[in-house]
């Protein structure tokens, strides 16, 4: 069986919130880092036995929070191993602002899975951009290199819009989809 794990690091509950929806499409075991940017050693060795890694991370200041960069930093350990190698990756980020310099963020994603010789899974998702189209729509904030999401500033972790949370959700198949068809 193919195994997912997304691990994501939460300030306030929002990310925490999104990365249920991920880890629910993708069938994924949840691992969050705590407020001192770790992980303990069985959630490493899990991340190590996966077949797919999602990373989450709200954008703070235009990139990762801290505590996610402390645990992207630890991950040099494995990268001198190449133990991720060839691993499927992706990864979804959320902020206040409707763009809020999230794609940095992605990117900064999408590089580590990269260093690590990953396969980083893209959102395949059309964007809704229509005159009709609105915060319930899939993919309304139309990215393509992973999963964006807002959460307005003053808004609770469960009053996310709907078509955020359901882009969430079908990133999170897909990328457990992808890797399940590259194990064969
Ligand atoms: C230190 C800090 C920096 C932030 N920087 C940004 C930013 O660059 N862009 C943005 O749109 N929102 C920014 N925000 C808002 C958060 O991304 C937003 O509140 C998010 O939902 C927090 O997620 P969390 O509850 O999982 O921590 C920032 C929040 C904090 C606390």
């Amino acid at each position: 069986m193919t195994k997912a794990v997304v691990i994501y690091y939460s300030g306030y509950g929002h990310t925490q919130h999104v990365a249920q929806y991920v880890a629910e499409g993708a069938h994924a075991q949840l691992i969050a880092i705590d407020n001192n940017g770790e992980i303990s050693e069985q959630e490493w060795e899990a991340l190590n036995a996966a077949d797919a890694i999602i990373f989450g991370s709200p954008t703070y200041m235009g990139s990762v929070a801290w505590q996610f960069k402390k645990f992207q930093d630890a991950t040099s350990k494995v990268w001198f191993t190449r133990g991720w190698q060839d691993k499927v990756f992706g990864g979804f980020t959320n902020s206040a602002s409707l763009n809020g310099d999230k794609q940095v963020t992605l990117i900064t994603l999408q590089t580590l899975a990269s260093q690590h010789g990953g396969i980083w899974v893209s959102l395949g998702l059309l964007p809704a951009n229509t005159l009709a189209s609105t915060r319930n729509d899939v993919n309304n904030l139309g990215g393509s290199v992973g999963a964006l999401i807002q959460s307005p500033s003053d808004a609770a972790a469960d009053n996310i819009a709907a078509g955020d949370l359901e882009t969430a959700k079908l990133y999170g198949a897909r990328v457990a989809d992808i890797a399940r068809r590259l194990r064969g």
